[in-house]
């Protein structure tokens, strides 16, 4: 199979058994001996396809004589694949792109479906000025929708709030790939050792502004290859969600509480600010995620926490007031992290933005019953709506006066001036991510 074709499977199972793209092309990948060449194009086909999927349906309904709805799946997405090849892969020449989706269609079609995408293609790759799009100024909801692969309820919504140049520039940073970023584990190394182990081992990495643990790799190895991490020197994790832990700012000894735990990035990261001293108890409702966590937990060495399959809105009940620390790192839409998942953008909808503030107040309310006086709370997620975040917030303080906000800005690795922090892709650079931080009264 060449890798055009891997890419089609994947696309195939995303686009029709509704799998996880990132799960999807994992597991073809490992499967198979890849250069780091054919890796790297596979993934960059697989991504683009399906993140621009809404815009490429937009380009071919102006070349194909058929409905898209009437076209087969697989066939479908043969075009959707060429397409994108000839509109946003500029060093693909248009003749490979036609040609190789051709041999696709003789493999997966018939003689009429190659004809049909033979043509098709060729005359996109003739006349790609033929396309049109809506005009940017009497319809920038549908015309940044397009130009910026999201789906535009979503641009609507960031439109009325920001206007449509903020908006544009969130979408355009949402397309970007973040590079990967780790986080050394200071319960076996330093940052300093860790880069220079991570450069020997052909990575080309820098350290991250935004928290004293983080590293930003730019280019690397397949992660499965490098013995640094079967070594547990680091844990694969976002900038901003490091942050998390430090607002949380865990003291060796504690008994903290990490009511979302898994599948334990931040529950690693506080285990290691305590120095592997103290108790981190991690609940999640999923078995699977939790038995991850604890194995890495193993894999960096830390002792310190114990998991528990719970549903958090329990956790009032089973352990009122004996915390130091609880985060309640919580179940979101992850409006925020929409670049690090192609497929994230079409699984999502406006009804979550009514449903899950629901669910994030009663877990808050539960695990902050945990808390002893003079106990730290931390609220984080991973979206950027105020119905999962401020909102939630206010509706929590309004109802449990016994807790008071802290600037949470305050306790970032680089302090801001924020009450409640809002991180954004488009203007820090980082996942987009909201914590805030309060103290139950003494
Ligand atoms: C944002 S993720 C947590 C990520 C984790 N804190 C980390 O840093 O790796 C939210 C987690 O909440 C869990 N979850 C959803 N509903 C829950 C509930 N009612 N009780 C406990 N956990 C829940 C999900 O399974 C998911 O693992």
């Amino acid at each position: 199979m060449n890798a055009r074709e891997v890419a089609l499977k994947v696309i195939n199972s995303v686009d029709i058994d509704g799998a996880y793209a990132n799960i999807a092309l994992a597991q073809e990948i490992s499967q198979r001996d890849l250069t780091d060449r054919d890796r790297r194009f596979i993934t960059e086909l697989v991504y683009g396809t399906i993140k621009a999927g809404a815009t490429l349906d937009w380009i071919l309904s102006h070349y194909s004589s058929r409905p898209l709805d009437k076209i087969h799946p697989v066939i479908r997405n043969i075009l959707r694949m060429g397409i994108y090849q000839i509109f946003f892969l500029s060093r693909i020449p248009v003749s490979a792109a036609c040609n190789e989706a051709v041999k696709l269609a003789k493999k997966y079609g018939h003689t009429g479906t190659v004809k049909f995408v033979n043509a098709v293609l060729r005359s996109a790759g003739r006349n790609p000025d033929k396309v049109v799009y809506p005009d940017r100024e009497r319809d920038p909801e549908k015309y940044i929708a397009l130009r910026y692969f999201h789906p535009e309820w979503l641009v609507r919504r960031w439109v009325a709030r920001f206007g449509a140049a903020i908006c544009e520039r969130l979408c355009k940073a949402n397309n970007e790939t973040p590079p990967l970023t780790l986080r050394t584990n200071t319960l076996k190394i330093n940052r300093v050792d860790l880069l220079r182990r991570l450069a020997c081992e052909g990575v080309v990495c820098e350290p991250s502004a935004w928290a004293p643990e983080g590293i930003l790799c730019h280019e690397y190895p397949a992660l499965s290859k490098l013995a640094s991490l079967r070594a547990g020197l680091f844990q694969v994790q976002d900038e901003s969600s490091m942050t998390v832990a430090h607002v949380l700012s865990p003291r060796p000894g504690d008994f903290v509480i990490d009511a979302c735990g898994a599948p334990g990035g931040k529950s690693t990261h506080i285990a290691a600010l305590m120095e592997n001293k103290g108790k981190v108890l991690a609940t999640d409702i999923y078995e699977h995620k939790l038995a991850l966590m604890r194995d890495n937990a193993v894999r960096l060495g830390i002792s310190i926490i114990e998991t528990q399959l719970l549903d958090a809105v329990k956790l009032g009940e089973l352990y009122p007031g004996q915390a130091d620390r609880v985060l309640v790192d919580a179940p979101c839409s992850g409006l925020g992290v929409l670049r690090r998942k192609p497929d994230s953008r079409w699984r999502k909808n406006e009804q979550m933005l009514t449903d899950l503030p629901r669910l994030q107040l009663a877990i808050l309310a539960s695990a902050a019953k945990c808390l002893k006086p003079g106990g730290i709370l931390v609220y984080s997620t991973c979206t950027t709506e105020p119905e999962e975040n401020g909102e939630v917030v206010k509706s929590f303080l309004a109802a449990n006066p016994e807790f008071i906000l802290e600037p949470a800005g305050r306790y970032l690795p680089v302090p801001r001036q924020e009450e409640m922090v809002q991180l954004w892709p488009h203007s820090d650079g980082v996942d987009g991510f909201f914590i805030a931080r309060m103290v139950r009264r003494g």
